[in-house]
């Protein structure tokens, strides 16, 4: 039963050739939610995160997602249209901007294309949105012609994040989406993407093995361990009252660290 939620994945299982990967997950996700996934490394986030986002076809199980009144199965639809499911309707911020940006054309081009990938073709409607989007995740709109490849670790990720949002998608999927940059340039990023995320309604999903992001940027969480959903529930009540062992154990990793 999907009720009213935007996704829902009913006993997902991806392994590879039985080994690791992810088993049995079932899981919901509502518009305008924001749902962690913690876990140690190895536990099964990011296989989950690609199944979920319709890259990586699970063994078993299904993933429904509403699209208009229907609730549609992702992998029974055809590859053509599921990328253009893809395209529309949600987006993915990677760990490292580089696989999410186009690094031979223009700061503004990343963004425009997704506009001109969503079917607008106005050039001077393109180029204000472009350099509104610019200024929303604080990149002087004046680099609008500079080349990402100029740009440091922390306005790569910014001009990811403004590439993907600028197609108001209904459902942003994030790996480890502040892994990789300064401890002081992560808190400002994380502040931005909580502020869009919040103001454009997006529901998201956020896998992480930080705590700490998990915490500000995350309604619920599901924690994970060998390749398995441990424990979930509202992130506050999972991180300040951790039932199970293994989640004791990850926050009191983080408050003693
Ligand atoms: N393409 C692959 N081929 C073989 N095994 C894989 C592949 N991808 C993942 N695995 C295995 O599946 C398990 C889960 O990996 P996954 O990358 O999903 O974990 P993770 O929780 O995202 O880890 P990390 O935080 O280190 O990224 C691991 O044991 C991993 O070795």
């Amino acid at each position: 039963m999907m009720d009213d939620a935007l996704l829902t994945a009913t006993k997902v299982t991806r392994t590879f050739g039985g080994y690791g990967g992810c088993r049995d997950i079932s899981l919901s996700l509502w518009p305008g939610e924001v749902l962690g996934i913690v876990g140690e490394s190895g536990s099964g986030k990011t296989t989950l995160l690609r199944s979920l986002a319709g890259l990586d076809r699970p063994d078993t199980g299904r993933i429904l997602f509403r699209h208009g009144e229907d609730p549609i199965d992702i992998y029974a639809q055809d590859e053509s249209k599921r990328r253009a499911l893809m395209r529309t309707e949600w987006g993915m911020v990677h760990q490292n901007p580089r696989d999410g940006l186009r690094l031979e054309v223009s700061a503004g081009a990343n963004i425009g294309e997704s506009l001109m990938a969503k079917g607008e073709r106005h050039y001077g409607r393109i180029r204000a949105s472009v350099q509104d989007w610019l200024a929303r995740v604080e990149i002087d709109p004046a680099r609008i012609d500079d080349n990402p490849k100029s740009f440091s670790g922390g306005m790569q990720q910014r001009l990811q994040i403004a590439r993907v949002l600028v197609a108001e998608p209904r459902l942003v999927l994030m790996d480890e989406p502040t892994g990789g940059l300064d401890v002081s340039v992560q808190a400002k990023l994380l502040d931005l993407l909580r502020v869009l995320v919040r103001d454009l309604g997006i529901a998201a999903i956020v896998v992480t093995h930080d705590l700490a992001v998990a915490r500000l940027l995350t309604d619920r969480l599901i924690v994970m361990k060998d390749s398995r959903i441990i424990e979930e529930g509202l992130t506050d009540q999972v991180l300040d009252d951790p039932h199970h062992a293994y989640t004791q154990l990850l926050t009191s990793a983080v408050l003693s660290a």
